[in-house]
């Protein structure tokens, strides 16, 4: 399999390359030259197996040429090992039509266990083949951060530094990550917003002698494997809802687009995926986006929900270049122009490309509220606020009820349980994997959220290239 760059001019690269390489060099993310397709017959055949059985098939096309498949399962079982259900993504049925796909059993309580543990493992088996070290820079809104650390906290050939914004994140989500104790991890708090957070990692991509200097790799999910491996779930999901005899949709809570784009991919795949909604808190830039080809950037507004409190979602390339025809150089052009102004209008084939398979919502705090209320009363599941987002999108888009429709939850409630015991009166508790979060004492770094500010920490800590 081969990859090429949103924005038309990096050089197309195998899964190893491109997994390392984090971002394009064009600034452009790397996509397939063309999506697997899985026949009716080969998506029956996955009923019944395990979740690393079912990774194992759906990834392998994606990795041909720098995984063999005995190598894969390796790394699926050593990544999925570490989850605390037996299913790894459990189904949990709500209602006639509604379901929760429960992503949070990874150690670190969110989605991105899922696919950070194997790209862990990824990085691993990638970097024992070669003499080099990777310095990975990230941005985090919260879940990704701790997610990444604990996927390579104390690997050898990796130095992590990651950005979150001071302040906006939950208790439970800083300590999970301040408070590892690894000497390859590096926490910096930046006064600003996750945006300004991911457009400082880009920019370090982007400044072609720093990322040669300390070999950059990203572990957002800028990073084509993080997407690969959440491909997966929506296959698990689906075919023991009934794929491929019967259509599923999906309600995605939505802030960078990677999630939401991964369930794209399993639709052109072959999964019959009725409809991916994309559900958004009232930083909606892409509910206008689908809705009124409108992505324009608002402030940042802070939620209950602060994982979502994204307003430039860094995978919306990969589905404008996919949906509007694959034409690089034109979509270059058009995100040159998105970033000196801060908004553009999608054109009419990207529109028309998205249109079929993509519903939206934004969601309010009284929206979130109700459907955490909804799931408690009704059917006894405390659901976290992201996923709250997600269920009452699902609720509101009202689709044939003969349609099952899977909400992804993608937080443990113990992640955000001052905002779970306000809806429900109930205080999730820690799980004891978490162990004595509180109890640790936390480190990390404040810095004001400049350029010159974070690549002079990075550079003074950081191994440079030989
Ligand atoms: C708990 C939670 N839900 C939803 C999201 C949104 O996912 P994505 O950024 O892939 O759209 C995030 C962060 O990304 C998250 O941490
Ligand atoms: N909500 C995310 C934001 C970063 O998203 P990513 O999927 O691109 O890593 C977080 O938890 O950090």
């Amino acid at each position: 399999m081969q990859y090429q760059s949103t924005r038309g001019s990096a050089p197309t690269l195998g899964f190893e390359d491109v997994t390392l390489a984090g971002l394009a060099s064009d600034g452009g993310l790397y996509i397939p030259e063309s999506w697997p397709a899985f026949t009716p017959d080969q998506i029956r055949a996955l009923a019944g197996l395990s979740y690393v059985e079912t990774a194992v098939r759906v990834m392998a096309p994606f990795v041909a040429g720098s995984l063999s498949e005995e190598e894969l399962r390796e790394l699926c079982t050593a990544a999925y090992g570490r989850f605390s259900h037996g299913a790894v993504t459990p189904l949990v049925q709500l209602d006639h039509q509604h379901w929760l796909l429960e992503l949070f059993h990874g150690p670190t309580l969110a989605f991105k266990d899922v696919a950070l543990q194997l790209l862990g493992q990824l990085f691993e088996r990638f970097l024992s083949r070669r003499d080099d070290h990777l310095t990975i820079v990230g941005a985090t809104s919260g879940d990704t951060g701790s997610a990444a650390i604990d996927a390579v906290a104390g690997r050898a050939k990796i130095d992590i530094f990651m950005l979150h914004p001071d302040g906006r994140v939950s208790d439970v989500q800083r300590r999970q990550m301040t408070t590892v104790r690894a000497p390859n991890v590096y926490n910096i708090a930046i006064d600003g917003s996750f945006d300004e957070a991911q457009a400082l990692v880009k920019a370090m991509f982007n400044d072609a002698a720093f990322s040669r200097r300390f070999n950059l790799s990203a572990v957002n999910s800028i990073n084509w494997a993080r997407l690969m491996a959440q491909v997966v779930y929506y296959f698990y999901a689906a075919v023991r809802l009934g794929a491929p005899e019967r259509q599923v949709a999906f309600s995605v809570p939505t802030g960078n687009f990677g999630d939401v784009f991964a369930g794209y991919v399993a639709a052109k795949m072959g999964l019959p995926v009725a409809k991916l909604i994309v559900a958004t808190n009232v930083n909606d830039i892409l509910h206008r986006a689908l809705s009124e080809g409108d992505y324009s950037q608002g402030q940042v507004v802070a939620t209950a929900t602060p994982s979502m409190d994204i307003q430039v979602s860094s995978n919306f390339e990969r589905l404008l270049f996919d949906a509007g025809g694959r034409d690089g150089l034109a979509l270059a052009d058009q995100m040159r122009g998105f970033e000196a102004s801060r908004a553009m209008r999608l054109t009419n084939a990207q529109r028309e490309g998205a249109a079929h398979l993509f519903g939206s919502a934004r969601i309010d705090a009284d929206g979130m509220t109700m459907a955490m209320r909804w799931a408690y009363d009704g059917a006894g599941q405390i659901v976290d606020p992201h996923s709250a987002i997600g269920l009452a999108a699902a609720r509101e888009a009202a689709l044939d009820p003969s349609i099952p429709v899977v909400t992804l939850a993608t937080a443990h409630p113990a992640k955000f349980r001052d905002a779970v015991e306000r809806a429900t009166g109930t205080r999730p508790p820690l799980p004891a994997r978490v162990g004595d979060l509180f109890a640790r004492e936390e480190s990390y770094a404040k810095l004001p959220g400049t350029f010159d500010a974070v690549t002079a920490y990075v550079a003074e800590r950081a191994t440079p290239r030989a």
